[in-house]
Parts: structure tokens; sequence; C-alpha cells
């Protein structure tokens, strides 16, 4: 019998250099004699998910679209990987929502797209079969993959989404956090986005920036949760943060029964039943600790999780 010659390729542990897209240093935005925002530092980097959150008028859009070059800074600096590809879904779209216009011509708005690229975009987005219904129509959840299939048909390096989840209710919230992370995961573009979503932020980002006119706070979400700064600025929304915090390995369904990490469904939840993962010995520094989806809002939504 032959055996092959080629040994299994050895694990590479060696930290990968992160290419950076996005640089902003001491960035700052200033109109009619008042600064927007001042003093905004962060980075970027390919497959990163980056969140703003901050109260209304903290300046996050501010300083989305500063990232993005929308806004010149005007104090500070901001870089951009050169010939970096943006794909931009903001908060607020310019659309005549008189006119009839389909998902399709929504698609190609800002430039043209080979059908096969808007195929494949309304495909990832799950929306082909609505290539030809009106934007008007839409439901919340479907125009917000709309929106992102219009984002991602470019392939940008660089997805930079404002409140994407706006006008989505707690289940359909949930779907589009986990079809944004898909997006990263398959193409490994970095993210920006700005949520007011506390709970789905901190189960979803890497870096957490919060603002409030300036930066804040920042790090992880888990050092975030736990800043006086953001306890101050969330108040009593930011205790009951912190323990969504930690590792969840099952979903409780609707009809109360249990739906484990392996797939597996059962009636009960029995910590010892063998569906559930050990987590003594987890890693809590994962790259993307939103691979481990938690959320525990037990008032809304297809389920809870659980740890
Ligand atoms: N062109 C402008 N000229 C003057 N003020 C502006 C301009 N654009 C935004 N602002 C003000 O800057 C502040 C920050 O606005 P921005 O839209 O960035 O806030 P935000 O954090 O995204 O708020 P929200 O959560 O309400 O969307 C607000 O007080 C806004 O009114």
């Amino acid at each position: 019998m032959l055996m092959s010659k080629r040994a299994a390729p050895a694990a590479d542990n060696r930290p990968k250099l992160k290419e950076t897209l996005v640089s902003l240093s001491n960035a700052g935005i200033r109109r009619d004699g008042r600064w927007l925002v001042r003093g905004v530092e962060f980075d970027i980097a390919r497959g990163e998910v980056v969140t703003l959150i901050g109260p209304n008028g903290a300046g996050k859009s501010t300083t989305a679209k500063m990232a993005i070059g929308v806004l010149k800074a005007d104090e500070g600096s901001v870089t951009r990987k050169r010939d970096l590809r943006i794909g931009y879904v903001p908060q607020k779209l310019a659309i005549d929502w008189t006119m009839p216009l389909s998902v399709r011509r929504l698609m190609t708005l800002t430039g043209p797209l080979k059908e096969a690229e808007i195929a494949a975009a309304l495909e990832a987005t799950g929306i082909s079969h609505l290539a030809d219904s009106e934007v008007r129509h839409l439901s919340g959840g479907e125009f917000q993959r709309a929106l992102l299939a219009r984002a991602i048909a470019r392939k940008p390096d660089l997805m930079v989404l404002d409140e994407p989840v706006q006008g989505v209710d707690f289940a359909g919230e949930a779907a589009l956090y986990d079809l944004i992370r898909t997006i990263r995961n398959a193409t490994g573009c970095g993210i920006l986005m700005i949520s007011h979503d506390l709970h789905m932020v901190m189960a979803g980002t890497d870096t957490v920036i919060c603002l409030n006119g300036h930066v804040c706070c920042r790090g992880t979400p888990e050092v975030v949760s736990q800043s006086s700064d953001y306890m101050k600025l969330f108040g009593g929304n930011a205790r009951s943060l912190a323990v969504y915090n930690h590792h969840h390995d099952h979903t409780h369904l609707p009809d109360g029964r249990v739906r484990h990490a392996d797939g597996s469904i059962t009636e009960h939840c029995h910590p010892e039943d063998g569906h559930h993962h050990d987590h003594s010995d987890h890693d809590h520094g994962h790259d993307h600790p939103q691979d481990h989806a938690h959320h525990h809002d037990t008032q809304k939504g297809e389920g809870t999780r659980h740890a």
C-alpha cells in the first residue's frame, strides 16, 4: 500500500502579523467652533471587528466617516491602506421611497456590478429570492440584508456598518450579527461597526471603542464592560452587561428543549449529560471571542444561550 510521504503540516503557532487597514491617530473633527470628536485613536486590522459604542451624539458616525475619508480630520491623522476597498452601510440612506426600486437596482445604484456578483452577494446574505422585490416593501431585516449585500458585492477590505440592525427585531438582530461574522470569517475583511446594542456588541467584537466626544474607554468587550468610565456612561445597563460576558454552550429553544454546541437537542438541560463543554480549560483570549455565541436575554428572541 502506498503511504503518503507528505508529513502533516505542523501547527503554525507564530503570531500572525495583521495587516492594518485604517489607523486613526489623535484624530478630531471640528464644526461651528466645536469639536464633535477629538483625540480618537484606533486601528482596524484585516479580520478584526471593531465596534464603536456610545450615547447619542457621541460622535460615532462622525468617527466612522472620518475613518473612511468621507470627512477629513481637522486635527491628527487618518491613514488608510493603499487602494483600500470600503463597503459602507450608512445609518441613513438618501432614497426616494415614493419611487419603485428593486433590490437588484439598489445593488447597482452606486456603480455597475456583474450579474454573477449581484447573485453571489444576495446569496451570501440569504435574500436571493428578493432580487426583484421592491425595496420599500422589504422588512427591516431584509432591508439591512440588502444593504449588506450591496456593501459586500464589491469585495471590500473593510466594511463600515453604521447601526446594521436598526429596525430589526431581536431574533433578526442575532441572525444579522451572525451573518456579519460569517462574512468576516469568509472574506477576512475588517469590520468597523456602530452599535447601540450592548449585549450583541459584547458577543461579537474583538475591540470595543466607547466614545463620548473622545475615547472614553476601549479594549476587549471584557475589559470595557468592567471599566468604570463605561459604567458611568451607561449606568445600570452597564452593570447588567458584565454578567453577559462568559462562555455559553447551549441554547434554550422556545419550546423548552435545549440545543447543545454539538447540534444535538435534548428535552432538558443537564450539565452532567455529556453535551456540555468543560469550560475549565478554555482559553478566554480567543482571536474571535464571538465564535462562542453569547446572549442572555430571557424575554425576547429565538432562545437564550447559557453557560
Ligand atoms: N456637519 C455637522 N455640523 C455640525 N454638527 C454636526 C455635524 N455632524 C454632526 N454634528 C453633531 O456632532 C455630534 C456627533 O454626531 P454623530 O452623528 O457622529 O453622533 P453619533 O454618536 O453617531 O450619534 P447617534 O447615536 O445619535 O447616531 C452631534 O451632536 C451632531 O449633532
